[in-house]
């Protein structure tokens, strides 16, 4: 494997690997005056160390995963605001069925586009209302699911109806925590030059799908809202590229964190049974990271042992 990831993935392997082998140095030799239990406590402080940086890692990691897979953005509001208007203007094509009726979009309509370099994949959703029409309802369902597996949400409102309260997306919400642009549609009806309102929370603009207006400001909203989430492609700053890696990496530091829980318990004592399984926590670790490198090798904690403890020489 190259590249950054790589890289990092190597230098995780290779201080695990050390660490691994000056444990099982203790249990093999820890009678030996040579190996002493003070490396113990450098153990722990290694493996604590590794797993806080995978951690790290793994929380800024999803940015790889949305850049190859493209961001899921979800457009969603009540009915007849513009929604569908909305997908045609960002995509420049009739793709949705756009009427005055209230309740004209019914199943998801994707397309897949790209705003400010970024690969996106926007969704077209139902207008969320209470649905008395079983197949409008089957829509508003399929709406909601679709925004509860959304990276972005473009909420749409239309502007000439929106009420001082705070905005909700009736019938359905996004995930806590995922980024929200809030779009006033249909400026155009507003006569006089509006402006938009300042409200605390997700960035508002103010957009007409009929003349265009607003167009402009609302695509370096979203570059911007892109740009947060994916991260500048070009910073060169190592990011997971598959969902595989990051569930390997996931793996790796959940074996090191049951690893850090028996020091938690206060158990220093070095019994050799419970740090062989403390051992084969490491090894667990070592091999998830194997999976992404594509390296696990026994010699290499035989090599290390040797050469810093010089047992056997
Ligand atoms: N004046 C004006 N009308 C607009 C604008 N955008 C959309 N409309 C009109 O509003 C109506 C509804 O537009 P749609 O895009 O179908 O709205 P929607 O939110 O997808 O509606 P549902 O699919 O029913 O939930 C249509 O008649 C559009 O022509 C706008 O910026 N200005
Ligand atoms: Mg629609």
């Amino acid at each position: 494997m190259e590249g950054d990831l790589g890289r990092l993935c190597q230098r995780w392997s290779h201080d695990l690997t050390q660490a691994l082998a000056h444990l099982e140095a203790f249990i093999d030799f820890g009678e030996d005056e040579e190996v002493e239990e003070e490396i113990l406590g450098q153990v722990a402080v290694t493996v604590r160390a590794l797993e806080r940086d995978i951690r790290a890692h793994l929380r800024d990691g999803r940015r790889g995963e949305l850049l190859r897979g493209g961001v899921r953005a979800v457009i969603a509001g009540p009915p007849n605001v513009g929604k569908s208007s909305l997908l045609n203007l960002l995509c420049r094509r009739p793709a949705a069925i756009v009427s005055p009726v209230a309740g004209t979009t019914r199943d998801v309509l994707e397309v897949a586009l790209d705003i400010g370099g970024y690969p996106l994949v926007l969704s077209d959703t139902a207008g969320l209302r209470h649905a008395t029409d079983p197949v409008e309802r089957e829509g508003v369902t399929r709406a909601r699911a679709r925004l509860s597996q959304a990276d972005l949400v473009l909420a749409v409102l239309d502007v000439t109806s929106v009420s001082p309260t705070p905005v909700a997306l009736e019938g359905g919400s996004p995930p806590p925590g995922v980024p929200c642009v809030l779009v006033l549609n249909k400026a155009d009806l507003l006569g006089g030059s509006p402006s938009v309102p300042c409200a605390q929370g997700p960035p508002v603009t103010l957009l007409s799908c009929r003349t265009g207006q607003g167009l402009p400001e609302l695509l370096e909203v979203l570059t911007q809202q892109l740009a947060q989430l994916c991260g500048d492609p070009l910073s060169g700053s190592p990011s997971l590229t598959q969902g595989r890696h990051s569930r390997h990496l996931g793996a790796c530091a959940a074996a090191l964190a049951r690893f850090g829980h028996r020091g938690d318990s206060g158990d220093t004592s070095g019994d050799i049974g419970d740090l062989a399984v403390a051992a084969e926590q490491l090894r667990v670790a070592r091999r998830e990271l194997g999976r992404i490198t594509g390296q696990v090798g026994a010699e290499e904690v035989l090599d290390i042992i040797f050469r810093d403890f010089c047992v056997g020489k």
